[in-house]
């Protein structure tokens, strides 16, 4: 179904969530919001398939529809294997529990409805982050990012994909303005465009590209680099020694 969720105006723009008419569109949204996204998403699944380890854990956490647990069920092949899918909105499981179930595939995956702050992360070979983070309170990036170092098993990898701002305001601007005619050319409206930057801005808190690779080094990973850019959006690998 076609996002058009701010194509009228909204008396009161409230703040964004990933509600039930999210859901219904989540899947044009995300494609026609985010340059790059499909690639990102098929790309995580030969990242999953490169550092996959038997007997370990694989984590998509803020999983969503499941596109990025597809994905991998695609490219994981180690025996013993389970990728484990955790997204806090209810609308998001229910819809993503069928997602997974309609694609065939010998890894398990198993999605569960519950805040990542809160979830157990341990024995784990992949944990993905595909632009989760930037909808954690800052406050408490850095333990949740901590929990996943201390989770994954050595020759882990972390895979983290983010919407930036950058700390030189010439190329923030510029960046920026690609990504708004990016959203432009797939259909939004300047209404549609004004609404959704004013619905996220209090709940999507996005951090520099310099920030993230500062503190995935501070957190302990012992490589770690930008593996996809396109525009302000793109996606870091952190991997443990
Ligand atoms: N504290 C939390 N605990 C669990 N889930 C959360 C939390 N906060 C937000 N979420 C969930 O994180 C997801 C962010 S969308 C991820 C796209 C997906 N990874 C994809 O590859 O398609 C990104 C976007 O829409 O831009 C939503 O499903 C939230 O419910
Ligand atoms: O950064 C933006 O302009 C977005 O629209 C990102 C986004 C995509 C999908 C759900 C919420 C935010």
């Amino acid at each position: 179904m076609r996002d058009n969720i701010y194509a009228n105006p909204h008396s009161e723009v409230k703040d964004f969530t990933f509600d039930r008419s999210v859901v219904e569109v989540f899947p044009d949204m995300i494609q026609r919001s985010v340059p790059g996204y499909s690639t990102i998403v098929s790309s995580i699944g030969k990242l999953a398939k490169q550092f996959q380890q038997e007997n370990s854990n694989i984590y998509d956490l803020g999983c969503s529809l499941g596109a990025a647990t597809i994905a991998m069920r695609k490219f994981v092949d180690a025996p013993n294997c389970k990728i484990i899918g955790v997204d806090n909105s209810e609308a998001m499981v229910e819809r993503c529990r069928l997602h997974i179930n309609a694609f065939k595939s010998s890894v398990p995956a198993e999605i569960q409805c519950a805040d990542i702050n809160d979830i157990e992360i341990e024995n784990a070979s992949v944990v993905v982050m595909n632009f989760t983070l930037q909808f954690i309170p800052p406050e408490k990036r850095r333990f949740l990012l901590d929990k996943i170092y201390a989770g994954l098993k050595p020759g882990g990898v972390f895979i983290l994909s983010e919407k930036f701002v950058f700390d030189d305001e010439t190329i923030n601007d510029a960046l920026t303005d690609l990504h708004l005619d990016f959203k432009r050319a797939n259909g939004y409206s300047e209404l549609e465009i004004s609404q959704k930057r004013s619905a996220i801005e209090n709940v999507m808190k996005i951090d520099s590209f310099q920030a993230h690779i500062e503190r995935l080094g501070n957190v302990g990973f012992s490589h770690v680099s930008s593996w996809y850019q396109c525009f302000n959006f793109g996606s870091f690998i952190a991997i443990k020694k």
